[in-house]
């Protein structure tokens, strides 16, 4: 955050100085005394945050935050924000917004280079199911904006298993 102009007291950061459970529930309650007094605007569709804009990167495990493939804090619906303590990679305790949060937001980009993560992106935007568990879509695939804008940035080793994209087409969907 050094790198852009925004004020220190606009940042809110993660407490790591408590337990992985009271940081998620600190940082729940300091969103919602955001949301209370219309600092972050609210979904008209749910009472979630409607944050401008969440960047998300995407693990080759088509992770999304720290919200994992089977795990069961991808099924959150009331919670803002949650914790996990066994997160498949390093660190095992983290705290990450839920997929409600996530969707709620007016600008969603996701962020995903290397070859990599070429099978998951095409998991997570191809239209076929072809290949796909329905009952466990990676969690970058469940990233759909109620009401907002999803947009991938790829790199090309990225996008290469994704279907009849040619050197043009890539120019103009990726760059
Ligand atoms: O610990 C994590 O959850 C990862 O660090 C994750 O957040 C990371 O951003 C992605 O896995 C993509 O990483 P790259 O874009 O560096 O490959």
């Amino acid at each position: 955050m050094r790198q852009v102009p925004i004020l220190s007291g606009h940042v809110y950061s993660i407490n790591d100085g408590a337990t992985v459970e009271d940081a998620a529930t600190d940082y729940e309650f300091v969103i919602r005394q955001l949301v209370k007094i219309r600092t972050i605007g609210v979904s008209e569709s749910n009472d979630c945050p409607k944050f401008d804009l969440i960047l998300l990167s995407m693990g080759s495990d088509g992770h999304v935050a720290s919200l994992f493939p089977n795990h069961q804090a991808l099924e959150l619906k009331d919670d803002w924000v949650t914790y996990i303590t066994d997160s498949p990679q390093p660190p095992p305790e983290r705290i990450t917004f839920t997929l409600p949060v996530i969707n709620s937001a007016s600008n969603i980009a996701i962020l995903a280079t290397g070859v990599d993560k070429a099978n998951a992106v095409h998991s997570a935007v191809s239209d076929s199911s072809d290949g796909l568990d329905a009952a466990a879509p990676l969690p970058a695939r469940m990233v759909q904006p109620t009401d907002g804008k999803l947009v991938w940035f790829l790199d090309k080793a990225a996008a290469s298993s994704l279907e009849a994209l040619s050197d043009d087409a890539y120019q103009q969907q990726h760059l």
